[in-house]
């Protein structure tokens, strides 16, 4: 079975520990991804199951083997954990044409030269290299090159394939049709794949579940996309995840107050006191009709098919994003320094930490990129 046991992972360089007491399961057959923001440790951890860095402390199993125990000083080399890997770097060989790059992990396993053929004019479709398969890596784009590494990983089909950033060098275009290429060839194939990547567009498409770390190289939260973005452990996870709105509230007496304006809202916080209230600018609506809480539109933006406006609620901006065409159709289209009223729907209620507030002098974060 191609699951990656780690147990308490620690890896430092010098002073630096990158991470510290990680532990995480990942099952046969799913596309797991890390996602966290750029220099948390990502990569690192990815290198930890290849092989190619050992870690401090802990054990890492790939199935039932474990192929790398830090305290009786065993490591199986990478060549032998039965890998896939395809790194940012996407090294190619130079001297080889695109074919021989793809064909060499089954030229390797000696298999007939008609078969190799076949699967590697198979493998260059599926990365949409059809007509390059004669040409030097020198003669390509980096985006080429990427794709030219992720086919010569997947020809050989390993059961567990490690991806470390593999479509950053793609047009959107092409990224987007990668990404699809990937979930079908891991269903297809049955693999397990660890994905690492900091876009959270391509670790909610691809993922059966995902880990969200972060600076500090901690697991924030593990959950299935819909977890992760409709129930975040936390404000870290809300914010990480796209661009959140937070709305200083006190919750008293059963009721919520906002900028000194009683919300009634379709949930409430747990218990009395001071709350963030976390909202999606697409979650929230502007009416004429005098429900909700009264505020100021202070920005409106004509964005094609959405509006974007920028609404400031008793010294509190938030953001809203409208669908322009539902807005027009509705009467709801405003301009800016109309009075208007606004009601929130799928609220997050977060504790106000000193992380959270020190965030929080726009009332408004934007989701890493
Ligand atoms: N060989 C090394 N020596 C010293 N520090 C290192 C080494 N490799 C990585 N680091 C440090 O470890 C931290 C984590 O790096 P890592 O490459 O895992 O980040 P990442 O999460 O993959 O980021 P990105 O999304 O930008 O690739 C960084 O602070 C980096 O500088």
């Amino acid at each position: 079975m191609a699951t990656i046991t780690l147990n308490n992972i620690r890896k430092s360089y010098g002073k630096h520990v990158v991470l510290d007491n990680l532990s995480l399961k990942i099952n046969h057959g799913e596309c797991f991804t890390l996602l966290g923001p750029s220099g948390c440790g990502k990569s690192v951890l990815l290198r930890l199951i290849a092989g190619f860095e050992t870690p401090d402390t802990g054990t890492i199993a790939i199935g039932d083997q474990v192929v790398t125990d830090s305290d009786k000083g065993q490591e199986l080399p990478p060549n032998d954990r039965g890998l896939g890997v395809v790194f940012q770097e996407y090294a190619v060989w130079p001297h080889m044409t695109v074919f021989d790059n793809i064909g060499y992990p089954l030229k390797l396993q000696k298999l007939p030269a008609n078969e190799i053929k076949d699967r590697v004019m198979e493998a260059v479709a599926q990365v949409n290299l059809t007509g390059m398969e004669q040409r030097l890596p020198s003669q390509l784009s980096g985006g080429q090159q990427q794709r030219v590494a992720l086919a010569r990983a997947l020809i050989a089909r390993p059961p567990l394939m490690l991806l470390d950033e593999p479509l950053n060098n793609l047009d959107a275009n092409l990224r987007e049709e990668m990404r699809f290429e990937i979930k079908e060839l891991q269903r297809a194939l049955d693999i397990t794949i660890l994905y690492v990547t900091h876009d959270q567009e391509i670790g909610l498409a691809i993922s059966d579940r995902l880990a969200i770390m972060d600076e500090k190289g901690a697991i924030r939260q593990i959950g299935t996309p819909e977890d992760i973005f409709e129930r975040p452990a936390d404000d870290y996870i809300f914010r990480f995840m796209g661009v959140a709105n937070f709305l200083p509230s006190l919750y008293q007496d059963g009721k919520v107050k906002i900028a000194n304006q009683i919300l009634s809202a379709s949930s409430t916080p747990e218990t009395t006191g001071d709350w963030m209230l976390g909202c999606r600018p697409s979650e929230i609506d502007l009416n004429r009709d005098g429900q909700g809480l009264q505020g100021l539109v202070k920005r409106a933006s004509f964005l094609g098919a959405t509006m974007d406006y920028l609404v400031d609620i008793g010294g509190v901006e938030v953001r809203v994003l409208q669908d322009t065409y539902e807005a027009i159709d509705g009467g709801k289209l405003f301009k800016e320094n109309e009075n208007c009223h606004v009601t929130f729907h799928n609220l997050h209620w977060f504790k106000p930490d000193a992380e959270l507030l020190s965030n929080n002098n726009a009332n408004m974060v934007g989701g890493h990129n």
